[in-house]
């Protein structure tokens, strides 16, 4: 079987910095992955690579079978579906709900546009309704909320019908009962077979949601532990990961992480 994503030693630098160093990672069908790690451990910039936006310096990456750098990224790009907020960013303030979803499938069936419009309206409306709010679908994109806006860039990511999904901190910015909200959205999306393979980033292990089955943790660039998320998850990586000890704990499919005790003062700057 071929993987969805193979990295081979993948080093991304930019100046005298090393972003990704000699990372190896390999995800197969039907796999969802959280990324976890520190502020700049590297977390976007890999999402970058395995959205064939950004080319590793050195080392391989294999994108749903192609190798980056040896394929059109154009024709690549439309089976990867992205959330990030660099993504959300441009989208014009004034464009319509509907439109910013449905815009994500032009590139990919815009030849044949006026043939299939309406398939991909009733498209857009079906992944609108499924992330709760269709009925935003006429509002212009500006005047959401946060977790309103987050909904519809999900949607948007789908619209392709992506065979890998790639999310970046999708839960940033919302409250407490938006989160949850979103952390029970992406449970039943991690659920349905028929979903693309999910990459989550995220910096909290409250914000995992049940059914995600790997984790990767990122530390300076490189990865402090990889594979099912009950190996990984636990308070010895994450304590590395993060730079302080950590009490980690699991219950109903989610999971909780706090410092221990006196942790705080100064172990952070320790781990360093
Ligand atoms: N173009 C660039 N030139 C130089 N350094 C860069 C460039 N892009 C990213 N970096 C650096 O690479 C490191 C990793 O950045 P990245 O955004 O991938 O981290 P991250 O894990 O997503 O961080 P955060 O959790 O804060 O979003 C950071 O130190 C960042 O400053």
């Amino acid at each position: 079987m071929t993987d969805v994503l193979d990295l081979q030693d993948v080093t991304v630098r930019r100046g005298a910095t090393t972003i990704l160093d000699g990372l190896s990672w390999q995800i197969r069908d039907g796999e969802r992955w959280v990324v976890l790690g520190r502020n700049g451990a590297g977390k976007t910039s890999l999402l970058q690579v395995c959205s064939g936006r950004m080319h590793p310096t050195s080392g391989t990456a294999h994108l749903l079978g192609e190798r980056l750098g040896g394929v059109d990224v154009f024709e690549l790009r439309p089976r990867i579906g992205l959330s990030s907020a660099a993504l959300a960013d441009r989208i014009p303030s004034g464009e319509t709900v509907l439109d910013v979803v449905l815009t994500a499938s032009y590139g990919y069936t815009g030849r044949w546009r006026e043939s299939y419009e309406e398939q991909d309206e009733a498209r857009a409306h079906e992944l609108l309704r499924a992330f709760g709010v269709e009925h935003l679908a006429a509002r212009y994109f500006g005047t959401l909320s946060e977790g309103e806006r987050k909904r519809v860039q999900i949607a948007r990511a789908l619209m392709s019908d992506p065979e890998l999904l790639l999310l970046d901190e999708p839960a940033a910015g919302l409250d407490l009962g938006g989160r949850e909200e979103l952390v029970a959205a992406l449970a039943e999306l991690a659920a349905d077979p028929r979903s693309p393979v999910i990459v989550l980033v995220t910096h909290h292990v409250e914000e995992v949601p049940p059914g995600f089955t790997h984790a990767l943790l990122l530390r300076d660039g490189r990865a402090q532990a990889a594979g099912p998320v009950a190996e990984v998850l636990t308070a010895d990586e994450l304590s590395a990961t993060f730079g302080v000890p950590l009490a980690v704990q699991r219950g109903g499919g989610r999971w909780a992480a706090r410092a221990l005790p006196a942790a705080l003062t100064g172990a952070r700057a320790a781990a360093r």
